[in-house]
């Protein structure tokens, strides 16, 4: 399949909409021009986007869980509880894992069930099943914005129901919700997909309406080194910019080196202006999140605090927009609520107390931010250079040269070729680069690091250093050491 990143036709993308829509029964009650008149009433406070300008022109960092429950009335009491209680600055929908997968016959069944048992078996809300006044009644119930969190390669349909239902920011994108959350789905099908839900958004805007578009940062949340998830969010805001999107949230997943993440943020926010400025997108509002950690949560809640009050203070020091808060049932699954309010809580603890507080550009960061910059530039430019210019068919291409390779993916798309381990502060560095089209002093640079924690542990560079860097979080250290 073709791909091209130009801005969808209005004709052709209102033909593909009769067909979008047609996918399940809910998808008719979405009217565009009722869609409008909906959102121009929702008070501001009530925008997504302009919480996030707010925010970002203040200087604060906003607090946000993830929750969703199946039936309507129970995820309203969910998301007021985590409104009043928790202290949330922004509502998530996280949405079930049928819908993710455009399964809506199980995802009306989960609902049967749910109701039938009087508690959740699904681990989301089918938002599609629900349809767009129930997505209405949610917006309705709260007084902060609420966006939809998925993991949906096809999110085009859900995206229609969601923001004609009142909901301003929608997650994903074309890469980072194919290759870490699907097996088989080609990019050229989701960077089309996820461009028909960037036009969607783009429609809106050009009516008035601001929508933000929030790239899932973490990828697999598994050690990805710095460079491989910016090149991804700067890669989809680009996409998204050409299809009209104009308020970006680019994310970034806790590493857990302080350093390491404070600079990954800094140079996120500003590679991502460089590349939008570059291409001539202007008007753009790029805001970031920092995702607290996304890999094993120690079981104890004590513990599981610490690793949540970690990332509070790097998302904090880095003066992210907002910061994706854990719960202390991270290592169990879905949270109850007061678990789930009780991270919110903390996260906002250490916000508050850090609220006048940045991380200094020292030398070490300064030089960390130059490393994930010079190293984000090969991607992008290389992939750039297999599109002949067309960022599109440059990411296909990007993808089966494995010049974009994200490590433990399960896409067999992936290359899976590049290997990340810890140095010894516990950086994320490149034990393999792949066909990471990486300069010999990048690859000199990272496997000097990795020479220095070996020789500090007396072992090998080598895979058994990414082993143990896997399982270290969950038994209570950062780096892997030998034992
Ligand atoms: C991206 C993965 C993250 O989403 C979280 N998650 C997934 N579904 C839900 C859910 N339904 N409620 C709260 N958190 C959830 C999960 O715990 C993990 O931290």
């Amino acid at each position: 399949m073709k791909v091209q990143n130009k801005k969808i036709p209005l004709g052709e993308f209102m033909e593909e909409r009769e067909e979008v829509l047609a996918t399940w029964p809910t998808g008719k009650d979405v009217d565009l021009e009722d869609a409008i008149d909906y959102l121009k009433k929702l008070p501001d406070h009530k925008n997504f986007a302009k919480k996030l300008e707010n925010a970002k022109l203040k200087g604060i960092t906003l607090a946000q869980p993830r929750a969703g429950v199946p039936l309507v009335d129970k995820h309203i009491e969910l998301l007021r509880y985590l409104q009043d209680e928790g202290g949330a600055d922004l509502l998530p929908s996280t949405i079930d894992a049928y819908t993710r997968q455009n399964r809506y016959e199980e995802g009306e069944r989960g609902i049967q069930e749910s109701a039938r048992a009087g508690r959740a078996m699904m681990n989301g809300f089918p938002a599609v099943n629900h349809g767009v006044a129930r997505c209405r009644e949610i917006v309705e119930a709260v007084n902060l914005p609420v966006q939809a969190r998925h993991g949906t390669p096809d999110s085009r349909l859900l995206a229609e129901i969601i923001h004609a239902g009142g909901w301003t920011s929608n997650e994903g994108g074309a890469i980072s919700y194919n290759i870490p959350y699907a097996k088989s789905v080609p990019i050229d099908r989701s960077i089309k997909f996820w461009q028909y839900c960037d036009r969607l958004v783009g429609y809106y805007e050009e009516n008035g309406i601001s929508i933000n578009r929030e790239p899932f940062g973490p990828l697999t949340g598994t050690l990805v080194p710095p460079s491989i998830s910016n090149s991804v969010a700067i890669i989809e805001a680009l996409l998204a910019a050409e299809q009209g999107v104009k308020s970006i949230t680019v994310g970034y997943g806790q590493c857990g080196n302080l350093n390491q993440d404070v600079a990954a943020i800094r140079a996120l926010e500003s590679q991502t202006k460089y590349y939008l400025d570059k291409f001539g997108y202007d008007g753009i509002l790029i805001t970031t999140v920092f995702h607290q950690w996304m890999g094993g949560f120690p079981a104890d809640e004590a513990r599981a605090f610490g690793v949540i009050s970690l990332g509070s203070t790097a998302a904090a020091l880095a003066g992210a927009t907002k910061v994706i808060v854990k719960t202390p049932h991270e290592a169990f699954g879905i949270p109850t609520k007061e678990a789930n309010a009780s991270g919110i809580k903390a996260t906002k603890m250490v916000l508050n107390l850090l609220a006048e507080q940045r991380m200094l550009n020292s030398n070490a960061l300064l030089n960390e931010i130059e490393i994930i910059k010079a190293e984000t530039s090969c991607i992008i430019d290389k992939v750039i250079e297999l599109g002949g210019g067309d960022l599109a068919e440059g990411t296909v291409k990007g993808f089966e040269a494995g010049v974009i390779d994200i490590p433990f993916a399960p896409s067999k798309y992936n290359a899976g070729l590049m290997m990340p381990a810890r140095d010894n502060e516990g950086n994320i560095r490149f034990l393999m680069t792949g066909n990471l089209p990486f300069t010999k002093d990048l690859k000199d640079f990272n496997r000097m690091k990795l020479e220095e924690r070996a020789n500090f542990e007396y072992r090998d560079v080598d895979f058994q250093m990414t082993v143990d860097d896997v399982f270290a979080v969950g038994k209570g250290r950062l780096i892997g050491r030998k034992e």
